[in-house]
């Protein structure tokens, strides 16, 4: 049991990063979208006046219709006054928005759950309370968020008995779920029982109190928890800094410090602050000792230090660079989930348990191979250094809100019953957003093998920046290509700093390569027309020839780049210099993502016009990304027409090629030709072509012809508020991706991230 095992780098970011990154574009990580059409004079006054009359006394007659005409149903508010921000203390409702903004965000991202943040200006509890508990009508539930404590006891208390909602103070509950989850698996690895095992927790705060409370709801005997604070441990009849909270948890005992309270004893929750557990204190615990050591974000002391001393103990962290990781955002989107399907008047002791068993029954199950790849293909097997999953874990969404649903149901606090849980287990499933979880597993892969990408524009501001995140993440070497006076000068000038390890600088002109690279690319090149001095030429003034022969001759392992020059020309340089996978055909595949649902279009680079053999070949590739992406793919052969009406020699390319597709016998979903909004519309194809082979909306669109799909794509990301991740260039022998001329440099990193993960990790 080594803690020192498996510690991986997690992302590096500079502040620089992180003030750009929230005031990039729209300042913020959050905004509102409708979701009714608000187009014509109808739409307005279904909407608006005199329609929206209607449901305004339908719910006045019965307020439970407001989860059904209104957002209330899937609307949190994550309420927050500043007073204790991470473990950054009490900087006042302002400063806390980002934190709630993102918390909020987090919602959305793993559990589908719309939020808003609500920055409260006031420490008075009362005028606290009386602000949230009008509130109650427009959320389906109240997130709590950094308040200190003991006010967070006071308020959760009021706010939950004056209000018919979920009211949740995440740094109490979701911690203590979360810290449960994680002690009921280490327990059951070194097989102690929870009646007779002796827990220490330092920190009386929101979050030590409720892990206390939670324990002992399990079964943990009280006599056998001792909680400490700064005055160390909390004993029946100590004064000094106490509280009504403390209080019902001192013990009888002579022990007074955190060091006389561990000597022997089990498990150590640490909820207080960095360092405060000294390697002498583990070396006085029982045999296998477990440690969570979860202040954030230094914990009371690293898996390192334990690793030194001992062996034996299982260490969990609150934080991603260690393995098993104790944080909040495993709980909350997941529990809310649960609680706002069902409609729940309140989330419930039963449905914390519910959801800590259910988080530590999916460490105890076996691995399957889509989630392996969440696990950057690890495959962890349960054990010390697995005792909870990961955030990204693709089974959370459906294991937890279900666990939480049922528990609400059981115990009469559901205002809606599900009949059908298996139905709604896949109804969670598809609340997931692959692409995003699939980013990250990219990110993870390729930090596990990272790779010497090369950034052609490396004079570009946006492409310094993009290298130096590339580097700061641990994704490996970002090689800039340019002249060396003017990276510096131009870095200099945007308070870039380029002085760090990871970052190498190549200027071509001055590259002792060169003639090899000139050779390779003359013996590609002789037949079409360049003589040797062209190639010299090429290699020593154009950066993407220079950067792409880098490639070819293995000296780096991907290229990024398409700031300077628009996509075709560099589409052109670059096959100069490196073919086709053998077997395979180049083509180009936009991710397209909008709320919620995800769609991969090809081709958007390649084939202007493409014949029936090309169009299947694009199908072929294109389904092919679709599964490394994540996805079961569902093919459709788009066309302006639907299975032969109206009919046109356009539509007859794609009809050849669905039946050259019939005739490969591929092993993926595909039909057509068929229309846009046939392919996407699963209800429209039933009713109107219910022949149609594909078993739901499809989520490959393969376009006739590549100015539909440039069109198309171009226009979901202006007008349809799509985000459009490609066009990325699929089938080509070493890992190349382009860029768009606008591209920001986080744009930029996701590509060279991709770039390098086609490398091989
Ligand atoms: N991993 C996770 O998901 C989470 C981790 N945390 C971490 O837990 C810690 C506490 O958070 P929270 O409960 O919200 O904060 P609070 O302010 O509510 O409570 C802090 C508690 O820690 C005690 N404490 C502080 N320093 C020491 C020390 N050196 N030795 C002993 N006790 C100490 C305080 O003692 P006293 O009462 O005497 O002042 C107090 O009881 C933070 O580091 C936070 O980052 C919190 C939430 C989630
Ligand atoms: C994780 C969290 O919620 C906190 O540190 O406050
Ligand atoms: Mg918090």
């Amino acid at each position: 049991m080594n803690a020192k095992q498996g510690r991986e780098s997690g992302p590096q970011v500079s502040a620089q990063e992180a003030l750009d990154f929230h005031a990039s574009g729209r300042p913020g990580k959050l905004e509102i979208t409708p979701t009714k059409p608000m187009a014509t004079q109808r739409d307005l006054s279904l909407a608006y006046s005199p329609g929206v009359a209607v449901p305004v006394r339908a719910i006045a007659e019965d307020p439970a219709t407001a989860f059904d005409y209104t957002s209330r149903g899937n609307m949190v508010a994550v309420i927050s006054n500043g007073t204790a921000i991470l473990g950054l203390g009490n900087l006042g409702a302002l400063a806390s928005k980002p934190v709630m903004e993102g918390k909020a965000v987090l919602f959305k991202r793993f559990a589908d759950v719309d939020s808003i943040d609500l920055e409260v200006d006031t420490a008075d509890i009362d005028a606290f309370v009386n602000c949230v508990r009008y509130l109650g009508p427009s959320f389906g539930g109240i997130n709590l968020e950094d308040i200190k404590a003991p006010d967070c006891f006071i308020i959760e208390d009021r706010l939950r008995e004056l209000m018919d909602i979920p009211v949740f103070h995440d740094d109490q509950h979701g911690t203590a779920i979360i810290a449960t989850a994680g002690l009921i698996n280490a327990l059951h690895l070194t097989g102690r029982d929870m009646k007779t095992a002796r827990l220490v927790c330092n920190g009386a705060g929101a979050a030590g109190i409720a892990c206390i409370e939670l324990v002992k709801s399990l079964g943990f005997s009280p006599e056998n928890v001792i909680l400490c604070d700064t005055k160390g441990v909390v004993y029946q009849g100590r004064e000094e800094g106490m509280n009504q909270w403390k209080s019902a948890h001192a013990v009888k005992t002579d022990r007074r410090t955190l060091a006389e309270a561990l000597d022997g004893a089990d498990v150590f929750f640490g909820l207080s602050a960095k360092g405060a557990l000294t390697t002498a204190m583990v070396q006085s615990m029982a045999k296998n000792p477990i440690i969570f050591a979860m202040a954030n974000p230094d914990p009371e002391i690293t898996p390192e230090e334990v690793a030194e001393i001992r062996t034996d103990a299982i260490v969990a962290t609150g934080r991603s660079d260690y393995p098993n990781q104790v944080n909040n955002v495993l709980g909350f989107p997941y529990i809310f989930r649960g609680a706002l399907d069902v409609r729940a008047t309140t989330i419930n002791d039963a449905m914390k348990v519910a959801a800590a068993e259910a988080l530590a029954a999916l460490a105890r199950e076996d691995v399957p191979d889509d989630v392996a790849a969440a696990y950057g293909g690890a495959r962890p097997k349960y054990g010390p250094n697995y005792i909870i999953p990961v955030p990204f874990d693709p089974r959370l969404i459906s294991a937890i809100p279900l666990a939480v649903a049922k528990a609400a149901m059981e115990t009469g606090v559901a205002r809606r019953d599900i009949a059908n849980l298996d139905a709604y287990a896949r109804e969670l499933s598809a609340r997931r957003d692959p692409v995003a979880s699939t980013l990250s597993r990219i990110y993870d892969r390729v930090r596990k093998s990272p790779k010497r990408v090369v950034f052609a524009e490396g004079e570009e501001e946006q492409v310094m920046r993009a290298a130096v995140s590339y580097a700061n993440q641990k994704l490996g070497t970002a090689i800039l290509v340019g002249r060396d006076d003017v990276i510096r000068e131009n870095a200099a000038h945007a308070g870039i700093d380029l002085n760090r390890a990871n970052i190498e600088v190549i200027n071509a002109r001055l590259s002792r390569r060169n003639a090899i690279y000139a050779d390779y690319l003359y013996e590609r090149l002789q037949r079409k027309g360049f003589l040797l001095r062209d190639c010299q030429r090429l290699v020593n003034q154009d950066r993407n020839y220079f950067a792409a022969t880098m490639v070819a001759l293995g000296d780096a392992d991907a290229v990024v780049t398409g700031v300077t020059r628009n996509y075709s020309t560099v589409l052109e340089s670059i096959r100069h210099v490196i073919d086709a996978r053998p077997g395979h055909r180049v083509i180009g595949a936009s991710i397209a993502i909008a709320r919620g649902r995800t769609v991969i279009v090809a081709d958007t680079a390649v084939h202007d016009m493409p014949n029936a053999e090309e169009l299947a070949d694009i199908a072929e590739e294109a389904a092919a990304f679709a599964r490394r992406m994540g996805y079961d793919p569902r093919v459709a052969m788009l066309a302006y027409s639907t299975f032969g009406h109206p009919s046109g020699e356009r539509s007859e390319r794609v009809q050849e090629a669905v039946k050259i597709l019939d005739k490969r016998r591929v092993d993926f979903e595909y039909d057509g030709e068929m229309a846009a909004d046939v392919a996407l519309n699963a209800r429209l194809m039933q009713q109107q072509y219910p022949f149609c082979r594909l078993s739901g909306a499809a989520n490959v669109l393969v376009m006739p012809a590549f100015h539909s799909a440039s069109i198309s794509t171009k226009m979901l990301q202006e007008l349809g508020g799509s985000t459009v991740i490609g066009p990325l260039l699929v089938g080509l022998n070493k890992p190349v991706q382009i860029v768009g001329l606008n591209a920001k440099d986080s744009d930029i990193v996701n590509m060279a991230a991709i770039a390098a993960y086609a490398a091989g990790t």
